[in-house]
This record gives C-alpha cells, sequence and structure tokens, in this order.
C-alpha cells in the first residue's frame, strides 16, 4: 500500500494582457511557492498604496511558458507509471472557465506539439506495452459525459446522430463493498496507439457538438462547481482512496482574473491535505487460491503433527521409497548451490534421506580407494609397454601423417582455385545485370516515389527489390521488425504514389467508425483529406462531407454555408496544417528513399565483407604450405568495412525512428484537421439557428411587416412571393401576390438552386419565394438575414 497526499500542480495560461503580480519559487526539494500581490482596496476614496499577498504552496507550478512536454513529463509520465506498476491512477484539472484545463488535459486544436495529456499518455503506455514481451496487456477506453447530474456515454455510436437527452444515461450503482459501477458506459477495446486516438477523437467531437447545444441554453455559465455529486461519486476513489492522484490548478493571470485564480489556488490547497491509500492491484483466479489454501492447510496439519511428535507408524511404500530417492537423486545432481531438497513434514522421509546419504558417502570413498588402486597399477604398464614399442613402426606412422597432410594442402588449393573462380563469376554476373537494369528502365528497381509508380504498395515492392541481398535476419539485426518497416513505408509512401483520378470518398463516421476498414482503404490519407476538405467549395452537395452524416441541407443553406467557411477564423488553421502535413509528407517521403539507400549500402557492403573474408580463407590455406602466420586478427579494410556497416546500422535505426514520429504526427494533424471541420460544421449550425431565432424573435421589428404582407399574399398560406433589393437586404423585402403568381408559383420551382444563385449575381430584383411551411420560411428568413450580415462584415474593410 503507498500513502500519499493528493499531488498539486499549477500551470500558468500564457496572457497577451497585462498580467498580475505574481511571483513563482520554484524548488526541486521543498516545492513550489506561488504569490499573488493585489493592490488593496482604496478606502474613503484616498489613494491606498499598500498591497495585499497571498502565498500558496503547490509541488510544482508551471510558467506561462511551460511547454506540453514538459507538462507531461513532469505531471502525467509519473501516474502512467504508477499504473504500470499497477495502482490506479488519475489527472483531473481544475480552474475558471478559459484557463486550459481541455488544453492541458486534451491539448490545443491547432499544433501537433499542442498535444495535451491523453494522446502523449496513450503513445507512452502503448510504447512501453511494445518493449515487454513478457506480459499481455488489454486496454480499455471509455469517455464519460456529466451534464446537469445525468451521465451520458461519449463514445456512443449513435451520440453524433442523436440529442443528448434521447441517449441512454450513465446510471451509478454500487455494490455491497461499495464499489461504485456505470451501467450503460461502453468499454471500447484499443488494440494500439491509432485506435485509442480514433476513440479520443470520437469522443471529443461529440463532446464539441453537445457543448458549442450547452453554450446556447446557458450563456452566462462561467464557472463550474465542484458540488456536482455524480462528479465527486465517480471520483470517490481519485479522491480519497485506492488511487494516486494528481491535479493540476489551471491559473489565468491576467489582471482581471486574479480573484478567480486565487480561489482555484486555495481549492488546490485544501485538496492537497487529502491523503489517498493506493493498493496494487492484483486478482487471483478464485479456484486457484481454494486449491492453494487447501494445500497450504494440510502441509500445516502435518508439520503441527511433526511438531507434535506424533509420529508415522507405517513404513515407506516401496513406491514411495522409488518417488524419495528420485528426489534425492535430483537434488544431488542439481548444479546449483542453494537448491533444497523439499520432503515435507514426515520425519520417515527425514531418516530415509539420511540412510542413503550415508550409503552413498560410504560407496564413494571405497570407489575411490579402488582407483587409487587401478590408476597406479596402470601408470606402471603403460610404461613397460611403450618401452616395448618399435621403434621404426612408430616412424612410419610418421611419414603416413605427412602424406596425408600434403593430400589435403592439394586438395585445399583446389577449393581455393573454385572459390576465385565463383567470385569472378559473381562479379561478371552483378556487372550485367547493372547493365540491364540502365538499359531496362523498371519502376520497381526505383527506390524513390514517382509519377512511373502506380499500385500503391509498388514503392514498397521496390523497396524489397532492391534489398533482397538482405535476409529476414539482417532485418531483424537491424533491429526493426520488418512488418513495421514495411507498414510504415507503405503507408507513408502510398501517400503519394497514387495520383488524385483515383481519390475515393472516406466519410467521417467511417474513419473512426471502422478502423480497420481504414487500414485496409489504399486512398492516401492526405488526398483522403483534401478531397473531404476542398470538395466542400464545389456547390452540388460536394458541401456535404462538412456536414452531419444524413443532413439534408438546402441550397440556400449550403450556400451560406459556403460563404461562412470562407470567413470562418478556423480555415486559417486548416491552411497551415494542410501546408504542414504536406511538409511532413515530403519530409518522409525523403527520409524513404533516404532509408531505402541506407538499406542498399549496407547489403552491398556486407557483400564486399563476404568476399573479402572468403579471399583471407582462402589466403590462409596458402599459408598453410610453409608461411603460416597465427593469428585470426581482422586485416584493416574488413575493420573498415564492419565499421561501416555499424555507422550504416546506426544511420538505418535513426531514419525508421524518425519515420515512425513523422508517421504519428501526421496522423495526428489529419485527426486535427478532421476536429476543426466539426467545430466549423457546429459554429456554422449554432449560428443558422441563431439567426433563425433572431428572425422569429423579430415579429415586432422590421421582420414583421415582411411576415404580414407574405401572408396577405397568400390567404391559401401555400405560395407567398417576397422581392429582394440587390442589396439583399430582407427588411426592404416586399411582397406582391400579382408578381409572384406571374413569375413562379411552385414550390418545384423554388427549391431549385439556379434561382438561388441568381441572388449572388446580383440580378436585378430575382424573386425569393416563400413556402407557406413556417419552419422553411423561418431558414429562408434567416439565410437571408445572415447573408446579409456576412456581406456587409465583408464590405466593412473596404469602406
Ligand atoms: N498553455 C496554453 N498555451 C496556449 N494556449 C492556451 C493554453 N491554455 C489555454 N490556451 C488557449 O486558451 C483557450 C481556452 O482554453 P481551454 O479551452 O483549454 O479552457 P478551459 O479551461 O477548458 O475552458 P472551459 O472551462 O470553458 O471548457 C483555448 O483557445 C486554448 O487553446
Amino acid at each position: 500500500m503507498v500513502k500519499q497526499t493528493i499531488q498539486i500542480f499549477g500551470r500558468m495560461k500564457p496572457t497577451k494582457n497585462p498580467a498580475g503580480v505574481y511571483s513563482l519559487d520554484n524548488d526541486e526539494l521543498m516545492g513550489a511557492s506561488l504569490e499573488f500581490v493585489l493592490p488593496k482596496d482604496l478606502t474613503d476614496g484616498f489613494v491606498n498604496n499598500k498591497r495585499e499577498s497571498y502565498r500558496f504552496r503547490f509541488k510544482k507550478v508551471f510558467d506561462q511558458q511551460a511547454k506540453q512536454e514538459d507538462i507531461f513529463k513532469n505531471i502525467a509520465k509519473p501516474v502512467a507509471d504508477s499504473v504500470l506498476a499497477g495502482f490506479n491512477g488519475t489527472i483531473f484539472a481544475y480552474g475558471q472557465t478559459g484557463s486550459g484545463k481541455t488544453f492541458t488535459i486534451t491539448g490545443g486544436a491547432e499544433h501537433y506539439t499542442d498535444r495535451g495529456i491523453i494522446p502523449r499518455t496513450l503513445s507512452y503506455l502503448f510504447e512501453r506495452f511494445s518493449q515487454d514481451s513478457s506480459t499481455v496487456y488489454t486496454t480499455h477506453i471509455s469517455y464519460l459525459e456529466i451534464y446537469n447530474e445525468v451521465g451520458y456515454d461519449l463514445l456512443d455510436p449513435r451520440h453524433e446522430a442523436s440529442r443528448l437527452e434521447d441517449l441512454p444515461k450513465v446510471l451509478i450503482m454500487e455494490d455491497t463493498d461499495q464499489n461504485i459501477h456505470l451501467r450503460n458506459l461502453s468499454l471500447q477495446q484499443a488494440a494500439n496507439e491509432e485506435e485509442a486516438l480514433n476513440l479520443l477523437f470520437l469522443g471529443d467531437t461529440n463532446r464539441m457538438i453537445s457543448e458549442v447545444i450547452l453554450a446556447l441554453s446557458e450563456r452566462s455559465r462561467s464557472h463550474i462547481p465542484y458540488r456536482n455529486s455524480m462528479l465527486t461519486s465517480v471520483l470517490r476513489d481519485s479522491l480519497g482512496g485506492n488511487c494516486m492522484t494528481t491535479m493540476i490548478a489551471t491559473l489565468a493571470v491576467d489582471k482581471r482574473n486574479l480573484d478567480e485564480s486565487i480561489s482555484t489556488c486555495r481549492f488546490a490547497q485544501r485538496v492537497a491535505l487529502i491523503k489517498n491509500e493506493a493498493i496494487l492491484n492484483e486478482e487471483l483466479d478464485p479456484v486457484l487460491l481454494i486449491a492453494h489454501l487447501k494445500e497450504e492447510i494440510l502441509t500445516l496439519k502435518k508439520e503441527l503433527a511433526m511438531m507434535m511428535g506424533e509420529q508415522k507408524s507405517k513404513q515407506l511404500s516401496t513406491d514411495e521409497i522409488l518417488k524419495l530417492e528420485e528426489l534425492i537423486k535430483a537434488f544431488l545432481n542439481d548444479p546449483d548451490p542453494d537448491v533444497t531438497l523439499s520432503l515435507g513434514p514426515d520425519m520417515r522421509k527425514v531418516q530415509h534421506s539420511f540412510l542413503y546419504f550415508k550409503k552413498k558417502l560410504l560407496e564413494k570413498q571405497s570407489e575411490e580407494n579402488q582407483c587409487s588402486d587401478q590408476s597406479s597399477a596402470a601408470t606402471r604398464k603403460n610404461l613397460a609397454h611403450i618401452s616395448a614399442v618399435d621403434m621404426n613402426s612408430l616412424k612410419g606412422m610418421l611419414r603416413q601423417r605427412d602424406n596425408e597432410i600434403s593430400i589435403l594442402v592439394k586438395m585445399l588449393k583446389k577449393e581455393k582455385q573454385r572459390a576465385d573462380d565463383a567470385v569472378a563469376q559473381l562479379s561478371k554476373i552483378a556487372i550485367y545485370q547493372n547493365l540491364s537494369s540502365q538499359s531496362l528502365p523498371n519502376c520497381s528497381t526505383v527506390p524513390g516515389f514517382g509519377e512511373g509508380i502506380t499500385d500503391p504498395l509498388s514503392l514498397n515492392h521496390g523497396a524489397q527489390a532492391t534489398s533482397s541481398s538482405l535476409t529476414r535476419e539482417e532485418y531483424v539485426e537491424l533491429g526493426d521488425d520488418v512488418s513495421t518497416v514495411s507498414k510504415l513505408t507503405g503507408e507513408i509512401t502510398s501517400t503519394y504514389s497514387l495520383n488524385g483520378q483515383q481519390l475515393k470518398s472516406t466519410s467521417p463516421q467511417s474513419r473512426y467508425g471502422n478502423v480497420k476498414a481504414q487500414q485496409e482503404d489504399p486512398t492516401p490519407k492526405e488526398n483522403r483529406f483534401q478531397e473531404s476538405h476542398e470538395g466542400h467549395m464545389n456547390h452540388g452537395g460536394h458541401v456535404l462531407p462538412y456536414m452531419k452524416k444524413g443532413s439534408q441541407l438546402s441550397a440556400g443553406k449550403l450556400e451560406a454555408f459556403e460563404i461562412f467557411i470562407k470567413d470562418h477564423e478556423e480555415q486559417k488553421i486548416i491552411e497551415e496544417n494542410k501546408k504542414l502535413i504536406k511538409k511532413r509528407s515530403a519530409e518522409a517521403e525523403t527520409l524513404s528513399e533516404h532509408l531505402n539507400q541506407v538499406r542498399n549500402r549496407i547489403a552491398e557492403l556486407k557483400k564486399q565483407l563476404q568476399m573479402k573474408r572468403r579471399q583471407r580463407a582462402a589466403q590462409r590455406f596458402e599459408d598453410v604450405e610453409g608461411n603460416y602466420t597465427p593469428g585470426g586478427k581482422l586485416d584493416p579494410i574488413e575493420e573498415d568495412l564492419c565499421e561501416q556497416i555499424k555507422q550504416e546500422k546506426i544511420a538505418y535505426k535513426t531514419t525508421i525512428g524518425r519515420l515512425k514520429t513523422l508517421s504519428t504526427e501526421i496522423e495526428h494533424l489529419q485527426l486535427l484537421l478532421e476536429k476543426v471541420k466539426v467545430k466549423i460544421q457546429t459554429d456554422f449550425q449554432r449560428w443558422w439557428s441563431q439567426e433563425a431565432s433572431n428572425l422569429q424573435g423579430c415579429e415586432t421589428g422590421p421582420m414583421a411587416g415582411f411576415h404580414t404582407l407574405s401572408s396577405h399574399a397568400s390567404p391559401s398560406g401555400t405560395v407567398a412571393m417576397c422581392q429582394v433589393l440587390p442589396e439583399i437586404n430582407p427588411d426592404h423585402c416586399y411582397s406582391s401576390a400579382q408578381d409572384a403568381r406571374s413569375s413562379r408559383s411552385t414550390e418545384d420551382d423554388f427549391n431549385q438552386s439556379s434561382e438561388w444563385r441568381a441572388l449572388d449575381s446580383s440580378g436585378p430584383s430575382p424573386l425569393v419565394p416563400l413556402t407557406g411551411d413556417q419552419r422553411v420560411d423561418a431558414d429562408v428568413l434567416a439565410f437571408l438575414r445572415a447573408r446579409q450580415n456576412l456581406l456587409s462584415k465583408k464590405a466593412a474593410p473596404q469602406q
């Protein structure tokens, strides 16, 4: 059991506004001290220069310039390590709205380096899993949202398509041991980092959608209290039980937020007093446990009987004796000096073992005596025999050996000649192959990425073809699993090996709905994004990748959306990240090329080394004849080749490492792009609803006249007309039933986007028909108003 108080860290959010006065002192041993200084209130109108200071203690406080990597290393990594050691771990952030909780825990939506604690911890955990082959790890992920005391599962696949309140609610259940269980909260298995990140992304997206909803209903929200009882129940272990818990107080230090920051620090000081008792999580199979306990009871009973002097009267059976002697033999033959003989609490066995040892000892002594007698007799006999051997026959034998040696030397010479011939033959073949590959261009031997490659895997094949002289063992020796290498090269290279015409559309749903399908989709990832992102600029339903699955948008709404995204501030982030992905992909391309070259160089160096070794071996045969130089030292050329191979291997490993990092970075950037896309979409929906509700709420304003006119023009409520001025100002709309009927009079015509397009082209007074359907008309009016707002916004900077 580990007793530990909740660890408290502080993090300052960077500010461009004038910051309040604060000072920070981080001490490795003593912890950190953070002090805020506030001017005292003005009393009775007189200026008072006195100040009040507030001092707080933390384990460590990160100032404004702290990087996400520092936060991970100092705060999250120790918790992840204790989780790997078998303890429960929790990290939570606390602070006022906008102080950086999401940024710290999940990360920023703009840059790869802004990844927060969750993606970094997932990456770290999966890396550690891969390094430990002795243990089987399984990872399950849940994502719970608590709103108004009700829990919702953010990984529920229906989330995106349903309203929050229609989703199954997560219920808190408590068992007899007072353990908390969450019913209806799904546990999703993640086999690797990519799957885990996709789940995180799905949860984030669902949270974003249900949030940009909550903001509408709760406009004055500024502080979310922690007294929320469902949250405290869920975090019960973390806030006072079996867990290693860490809290990050996020602090906004601009002057106007100092009061809130001081409150946050006060909360942190209270939390720092809570002591947890973390217990190592170990679970034993109950059946095994029972068997183990029964065995223990039996042994204890026997030991007790032995201690009490209760002797067993029955003699050991022959079978028991045989088994016991086998045990003793194994004990005696075991070379481990520390091995013990376990006989159990049975005095008969102990006595028999001692008798056995005595017998063996006596046997050994008599054997030794016999041996010493025999060996002295044999020595005497040999000497007599040697002196009697005929010297001539010994000389004959010596001559025979000499002949044998010279025959062998001749044979070796022949072998050497053959080896030389084979080397010469190989060189000829290599030269011939070189010549033929130059005259017959073959894309599979080109290690780079190029226009000639049309098969998405051709580069991969190419890499294998050019490096065919490296065996699988050699790959392993290089420190990389072959499949990892080919997966990496295949993944990155395929981005560039297809041309645009082969693009496939990938809906966001399929991206996170089916990871396997995504992995098998040969469509280049970057292109997948480009298509889904750039497609929205065109008419004819291409905006759809931006919109929710199943959304039916009117042509007008589509057009409004098109204008909306052009001006959206996140558009810049999209462009920047796209550029970055391109840059990283280009870097990956260069690195893959480099990797292929290194592989080829290693193969070539190995060939040279082998050749050199063969030559040296042959050289030795000659030396046997007369000038043999002892010692198996490497010659300088071999040494040089070995050194070169070593250096190339280092380069190979470094390149592979960088490629892996790039692959993760590109994947992450693509997720960021998807996130921004969802944000734009939800922003638009909110803005659109806002505009619609503004218009509906304007019954007494200028729009009221508009409605009155419409209903007057169409008593039946089915067709109404309104003429729109070229500036498209709905406030200036008027309607004429006569005009309307003479130009267009059916709802079908209304739905044709060409008419909407006419609005845009500022043609002279195009007609906008209303449908009589209240909801649709509200959309129409919202569109007109929204469009007008957008156009006036656009026009403003030019004025
Ligand atoms: N350390 C930081 N570095 C750079 N930007 C930051 C940092 N912390 C926060 N931000 C930015 O400040 C803004 C608000 O941060 P964030 O959304 O994380 O606040 P929050 O505490 O989660 O707010 P809320 O309680 O309203 O959800 C975001 O745009 C975020 O990117």
